[in-house]
């Protein structure tokens, strides 16, 4: 089975872009969403989260305070570390669990740290989604009323998008202005050939 690894920086659109995808029955894999569920249900991960970020980064429901841990990982790149080496083992675990129940020509790995965690190695081909900086972080203080300096930090921690496109095999374009669906009925097209 074909796996293609789809990323963007942040507010890119990759979520958005990924179920246009899904729209035409490729099974896609969301690294992003599947870090929230693991985060909340795998016991030893909670654990090691609370031992780095104290008991404060869960409330007293069992839910993620993800403010708590946005202010510390997001201004600290040491945190940022730690957090991301207990959690994207479990989102890889979790990904090849689900692939192993996967029955299509070609499924889809979404997530924002595709290229920074490695996991684009695991994938036969990558798509980078870009879209200019300024609207991305419109997208984003929109969609989640985060303030601007919030949305810059996080795009900060992330590869440069010249540095993505470089290390991409397929570009999208989401500028607003390029219509998405053509490009995303054209990949497929071509996921499907080289799927056989
Ligand atoms: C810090 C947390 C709790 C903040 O939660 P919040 O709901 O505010 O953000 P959410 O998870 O929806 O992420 C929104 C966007 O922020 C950026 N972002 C998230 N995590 C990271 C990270 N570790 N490094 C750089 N950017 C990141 C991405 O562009 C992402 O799409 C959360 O992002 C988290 O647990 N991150 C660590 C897990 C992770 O790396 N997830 C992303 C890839 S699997
Ligand atoms: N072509 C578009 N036209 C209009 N709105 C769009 C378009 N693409 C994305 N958006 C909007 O921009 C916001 C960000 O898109 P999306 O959530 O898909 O990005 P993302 O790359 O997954 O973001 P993040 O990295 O923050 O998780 C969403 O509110 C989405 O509805």
């Amino acid at each position: 089975m074909l796996k293609i690894g789809i990323t963007g920086n942040i507010g890119s659109g990759k979520t958005t872009v990924s179920k246009v995808f899904e729209l035409l029955g490729v099974p896609v894999f969301y690294a992003d969403e599947q870090a929230k569920n693991v985060m909340v249900r795998d016991a030893e991960l909670i654990a090691g989260i609370k031992k780095a970020f104290g008991n404060d980064a869960y409330f007293e429901d069992g839910t993620l305070n993800r403010k708590h841990i946005a202010g510390i990982v997001f201004n600290d790149d040491a945190q940022l570390a730690v957090l991301n080496s207990l959690v994207h083992p479990a989102v890889f675990r979790a990904f090849d669990e689900w692939l192993a129940v996967q029955n299509a020509p070609y499924i889809m790995k979404e997530a924002a740290l595709l290229f920074e965690s490695g996991s684009y190695k695991k994938c036969d081909r990558t798509i980078m989604i870009d879209a200019p900086l300024e609207l991305r972080l419109n997208r984003v203080i929109q969609r989640d009323g985060i303030p601007r300096e919030a949305a810059e930090a996080r795009n900060a921690k992330q590869f440069t998008e010249e540095k993505k496109i470089a290390m991409a095999d397929d570009l999208i374009v989401n500028d607003g202005q390029q219509l998405v669906i053509p490009q995303v009925l054209k990949l497929h097209q071509q996921y499907l050939t080289m799927a056989g």
